[in-house]
């Protein structure tokens, strides 16, 4: 009964709001507040620290795309990264690469995790894999400890830059992320909005093109209950076997066996994979300058 409006600094005078059937959970992790509530039109909402994170209406859009623009550009990825993701649904997109061998995912925040499973059973679904290998901890130092060249693919899954995400949009951490992967190796981040976060576009284009030798690309798309509606992605590659991120060599077919167990995809295809690197004029000047 009422609305819950996503009012931040990170979005000055603007907030999305989504009207409030039920709360079905409200707790204080270690590291933030975690709520569920029901919603009138977009399935349950999973919120931390008064920002959305997902809805059960457009959580494919996100998903999907964070983890097939990068796995379906490399020819046959075996052992994936995941750093937060919590929520699980990284895992069940993850999972419809038969290829994949290894999944391993460091996750902060148990109770997201908890969470997800009691709340969103279609989402953490990915946790069924028994590829998966779930680490509780920090994923700065996940990274700092992981051998060299141990990934074809890593997926950073993370909240914003305010919060226990932080350090996961900085220097330090995508030099740890550019030595755990292998040489053509390739990274996907989550890479806010260039409605509203232009600047920390560009300072992340500018680390990243001074990390990543292989090639670094912005794709972006398109989530309703994202601040601006749009979401944006970071792909890199490290030095090695050249990776072409806008055409992508191992396209998934929807109809194999694997998806049908996840379900089909409801967003992701190879024409949107292409297009999503696609930009308008004013983000193009500075993404393509850096
Ligand atoms: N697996 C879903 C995790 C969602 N990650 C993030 C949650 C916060 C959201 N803020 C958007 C801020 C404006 N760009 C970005 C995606």
């Amino acid at each position: 009964p009422g609305w819950f409006s996503e009012i931040s600094p990170m979005w000055p005078g603007e907030a999305h709001s989504l009207k409030v059937e039920k709360i079905l959970f409200q707790g204080k992790s270690d590291y933030q507040n975690v709520m569920v509530f029901q919603s009138s039109t977009y399935g349950k909402v999973l919120v931390l620290d008064g920002v959305i994170q997902l809805t059960e209406r457009d959580e494919c859009a996100y998903q999907e795309m964070i983890t097939h623009l990068p796995l379906c550009s490399i020819p046959n990825p075996k052992k994936v990264l995941v750093i937060g993701g919590g929520d699980g649904g990284v895992l069940r997109e993850i999972s419809r690469h038969s290829s994949v061998e290894q999944i391993d995912m460091c996750e902060i925040d148990k109770m997201v995790v908890n969470v997800s499973k009691q709340y969103f059973p279609d989402i953490a679904v990915g946790y069924e894999d028994p590829r998966v290998n779930l680490h509780i901890g920090d994923g700065v130092a996940f990274l700092k400890a992981a051998p060299a060249g141990s990934y074809d693919a890593i997926i950073v899954d993370s909240s914003d830059p305010i919060g226990p995400a932080q350090e996961l949009f900085e220097k330090p951490f995508f030099e740890s992320v550019s030595k755990a992967l292998r040489p053509g190796g390739v990274v996907c981040t989550q890479a806010e909005s260039i409605w509203l976060h232009m600047h920390i576009i560009e300072h992340i284009m500018a680390n990243c093109r001074q990390i990543f030798k292989g090639s670094v690309n912005y794709a972006w798309t398109t989530v309703p209950t994202y601040p601006s509606g749009v979401i944006g992605f970071m792909l890199c590659s490290t030095e090695g076997p050249p990776v072409d991120f806008k055409h992508p060599v191992n396209p998934i077919d929807a109809n194999d066996a694997y998806n049908k167990s996840k379900g089909p995809l409801k967003f992701y295809n190879s024409e949107i994979h292409t297009a999503a690197f696609c930009l308008p004029s004013f983000a193009k000047k500075v993404i393509e300058s850096k």
